[in-house]
């Protein structure tokens, strides 16, 4: 199978690319890259002319909750599938906490199975840390990786015991792989459920104080040092978790992080509303931590833009905002904030976007190794094709999710996917 984008204005950080380009996928690879291409495979190849809009690898996501098994009315692998393709993802990364979580082989071939036959978008399942996520007992990582798991994460609850951290560390580190880190300490967060700050105080809310975040973050970087292992920092959400990860970085430790779109739009003044779509963890935090989760996503100390897509039904979210779940859905909403908000504002570069959104992360979790997040030739036909002068709103029928708990309900935005593919197969559009 042979196709070519031509007329397209490709970004692909990885090679430095910003400008005119054609595309041509050979059998599920990217075969060449130019601005004009001559090459005798281009006869006969499925011609598609992107009339000169916006063609960037596929982008991945390191941290998506797609419910299943256990809670599909609020989400299964393939609606999650279709609301990443449908967001210009081609390949995301499946927390582990279902019910029951996926710290088995059994589950994580079950999972594998149901996105295989889906057939939108690349899916990688990650593996709890410790059995049941219960924060005791590890899982066995050399068989969860011989499985398919890329990663290891108890997300949505932290590893509160050091010791079990520090050996979950040491055996990953051994396999390579990461430990993803859900950092809250809960003795300090205690039953808070927004941030601990003027807002809560005038609200009456319980607050969940930025040390919560940034004591688990130094002690995993402590950790981290001392082991060896991989630590990536999960929705990251604070100015001072920012300081520690871009000094770890500075001392050359092997630390990742990501931030969340929700972390760089929004401020815990929303809140006033008491509008349980505003209402994840961590929390949305002040102004000051807001600006220097730009000036992290700018300098470097970002490694990804990743959407903590946590999708949960009307009832979870329809009551006292003390009650609702914790969590919003944000797969189809990440690139248009992202344009929005970081590029169009000037906070950085359409290249250093993408660069957030795909190749960034594509390395946190070694995909680059099977060709991800680089449109390269050799690398896996996976690709965006994004029309920036045409704006989204969101609403209902914008989103293929099977939740709607977004806080950016009637948002207009740039950015519309016009077509996603993977492995040279259109999926969306
Ligand atoms: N982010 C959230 O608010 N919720 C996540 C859990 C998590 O990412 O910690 C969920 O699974 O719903
Ligand atoms: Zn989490
Ligand atoms: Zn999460």
């Amino acid at each position: 199978m042979t196709l070519l984008i031509k007329n397209a204005r490709l970004v692909d950080p990885s090679q430095k690319w910003d400008g005119p380009a054609s595309l041509l996928v050979v059998d599920g690879q990217v075969a060449a890259v130019g601005e004009n291409l001559v090459d005798p495979r281009i006869e006969g190849a499925e011609i598609v002319d992107a009339g000169g809009r916006l063609l960037v690898p596929g982008l991945v996501d390191l941290h998506v909750h797609f419910r299943e098994p256990g809670q599909t009315a609020k989400e299964n692998i393939e609606t999650g599938c279709r609301a990443a393709v449908a967001g210009g993802f081609t390949a995301v990364c499946a927390m582990a906490n279902t019910k029951p979580v996926n710290d088995s082989v059994a589950i994580t071939e079950m999972m594998l199975t149901r996105a295989r036959k889906a057939g939108l978008c690349r899916y990688f399942p990650l593996g709890t840390v410790t059995k049941g996520a219960a924060g005791e007992e590890l899982t066995d990582y050399g068989t969860l990786k011989a499985s398919g798991c890329i990663a290891f994460s108890d997300d949505g609850l932290p590893v509160m015991n050091a010791a079990i951290m520090r050996r979950a560390l040491e055996y990953t580190g051994w396999l390579d792989m990461p430990i993803v880190a859900h950092e809250e300490d809960t003795n300090l967060a205690a039953k808070g459920y927004i941030n601990e700050g003027a807002v809560s105080a005038y609200l009456g809310c319980l607050g969940i104080p930025a040390a919560a975040e940034e004591a688990m973050v130094a002690r995993d970087i402590v950790l981290a040092e001392h082991t060896g292992g991989h630590v990536h920092l999960a929705h990251l959400s604070t100015k001072g978790s920012l300081r520690l990860v871009r000094e770890a970085k500075a001392r050359g430790l092997k630390v990742t992080c990501e931030v969340t779109p929700h972390h760089f739009a929004l401020t815990d003044r929303e809140l006033v509303k008491f509008d349980s779509d505003f209402k994840m963890n961590p929390p949305l935090r002040s102004q000051a931590d807001l600006d220097a989760i730009l000036e992290a996503l700018a300098d470097g100390t970002v490694d990804a833009i990743a959407t903590d897509h946590a999708p949960h039904t009307w009832d979870d979210k329809e009551c006292e905002l003390r009650d609702a779940s914790f969590g919003i859905i944000g797969l189809e909403t990440a690139l248009p904030l992202t344009l929005e908000l970081l590029v169009d504002k000037k906070v950085i570069t359409l290249s250093r976007a993408v660069e957030l959104l795909s190749g960034g992360p594509a390395r946190v979790f070694h995909l680059d190794r099977q060709g991800l997040g680089s449109l390269k030739p050799g690398s896996a036909a996976d690709f965006t094709l994004v029309d920036l002068e045409a704006r989204v709103t969101v609403d209902r029928a914008f989103v293929q999710s099977r939740s709607f708990n977004t806080p950016f309900k009637g948002w207009q935005l740039p950015g519309k996917v016009v077509a996603t593919w993977v492995g040279g197969a259109k999926v969306w559009g």
